[in-house]
C-alpha cells in the first residue's frame, strides 16, 4: 500500500504559524510512513493594508487551491486566530470549495488543526471550535491532538496549543517566537497524525452525493459523512486494540476494492429523479 499523502496547509501573516507548519511537516516526515507537501493559503488583503499591518513578505511556498485539496489523503491545517475564529483568508479558501462539497470530494479526509494567538487566552480552543462546521459540512474527520505530551499540562510556562491542536503564543506585539517546547509539540502532532492518516486515508472511497438517496443538500452531506465516519471509527477501534487485526482488515478492504462495509447505500441503485434529485442537480449546477 502506498504511503498516504499529507498536505500541511497554513495561513500566516507574521510567520508564527509558518514556523509551526515546518515543525508539523518535520514530524510527518520523521515517521517515514507518509509523504508531506507544504502549502500556504493565498492572501486576500491588499499590499497597502499588509504594509500598514507591518506584515513581512510571504515565503516562496506554493499556494493551495480548492481543486488541489482533493489530492490530499489527509490535511494538517494551521492558522492564527482572528477574534477566536479562522482568518478571512482561510474562510475564502473554504468558500471556494462549494463544488467539492456538492461532489462530496472531501468526505472522509482526516484533518488536524494548529494555531497561533497573541495571548495565552486569546482563543486557540475557540478558533478550533468555530472552525468545526467547515469540517462537518465537508464530512471531514477531525483528529484532535489530545494531551499527547505531558508538558501540555504545565501551568508554569507560556505555552500555546491545546487538546484541539498544537499552537504558539505570538505575544501582544508579535515579537515572541515559538518556544522549543511548542515546536516539539507541533512536531509530535505531525507524528501522531500520521498514525491516524495511515489507518483512515486509504479506506475512504469517493462518495457520489447524488446517488446516496438521502445524500442531498443539508441532510445528505451529513448522511454521507456519517457512513464513512462510522466505518473509520470501526477501523480505529480495531487499530487501537490490535494492529495485526487492523492490518488484516486492510488486506480484506483492499481485496474488496477498499469499499467500507457500511457503504452499500452508496453503490445500490438509487432513484435519481424526483424532488431530491432535482435539488441536487440544481446545487451541482450552482457550483460548476
Ligand atoms: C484582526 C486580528 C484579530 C486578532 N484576534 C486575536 C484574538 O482574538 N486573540 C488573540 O490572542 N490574538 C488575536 N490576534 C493576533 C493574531 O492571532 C496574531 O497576530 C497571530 O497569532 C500571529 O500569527 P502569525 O505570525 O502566523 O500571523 C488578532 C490579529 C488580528 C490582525
Amino acid at each position: 500500500m502506498s504511503k498516504p499523502k499529507i498536505f500541511v496547509i497554513y495561513y500566516s501573516t507574521y510567520g508564527h504559524v509558518h514556523t509551526l507548519a515546518q515543525s508539523v511537516l518535520k514530524g510527518i516526515l520523521a515517521t517515514n510512513q507518509a509523504t508531506a507537501e507544504l502549502y500556504q493559503i493565498a492572501e486576500t488583503l491588499s499590499p497597502e493594508t499588509l504594509e500598514k499591518m507591518h506584515a513581512p513578505d510571504k515565503p516562496n511556498i506554493p499556494e493551495i487551491t480548492a481543486e488541489k485539496l482533493v489530492e490530499a489523503d489527509a490535511i494538517l491545517l494551521g492558522f492564527p486566530t482572528r477574534y477566536g475564529m479562522a482568518p478571512a483568508q482561510v474562510k475564502a479558501l473554504f468558500d471556494s470549495t462549494g463544488k467539492l462539497w456538492a461532489e462530496g470530494a472531501l468526505i472522509g479526509k482526516p484533518v488536524g488543526l494548529f494555531f497561533s494567538t497573541a495571548s495565552q487566552h486569546g482563543g486557540q480552543e475557540a478558533t478550533a471550535f468555530t472552525f468545526m462546521p467547515h469540517l462537518a459540512h465537508h464530512g471531514m474527520i477531525f483528529v484532535p491532538l489530545g494531551y499527547a505530551d505531558k508538558r501540555m499540562s504545565d501551568n508554569g510556562v507560556v505555552l500555546g496549543g491545546s487538546p484541539w491542536g498544537s499552537g504558539t503564543v505570538a505575544g501582544p506585539t508579535g515579537d515572541r517566537v515559538p518556544s522549543a517546547v511548542e515546536l516539539e509539540i507541533a512536531e509530535l502532532q505531525g507524528k501522531k497524525f500520521v498514525e491516524v492518516a495511515v489507518k483512515l486515508a486509504r479506506r475512504n472511497v469517493p462518495t457520489d452525493v447524488t446517488t446516496g438517496g438521502a445524500a442531498s443538500a443539508g441532510a445528505g452531506a451529513g448522511a454521507g459523512a456519517g457512513a464513512v465516519g462510522a466505518t473509520a471509527g470501526a477501523a480505529n477501534a480495531a487499530g487501537a486494540t490490535n494492529d495485526t487485526t487492523n492490518a488484516a482488515t486492510d488486506t480484506a478492504g483492499a481485496a474488496a476494492g477498499d469499499k467500507p462495509a457500511g457503504d452499500a447505500s452508496q453503490t445500490a441503485e438509487q432513484p435519481k429523479h424526483g424532488r431530491i434529485g432535482r435539488l441536487v442537480a440544481r446545487l451541482k449546477g450552482m457550483f460548476v
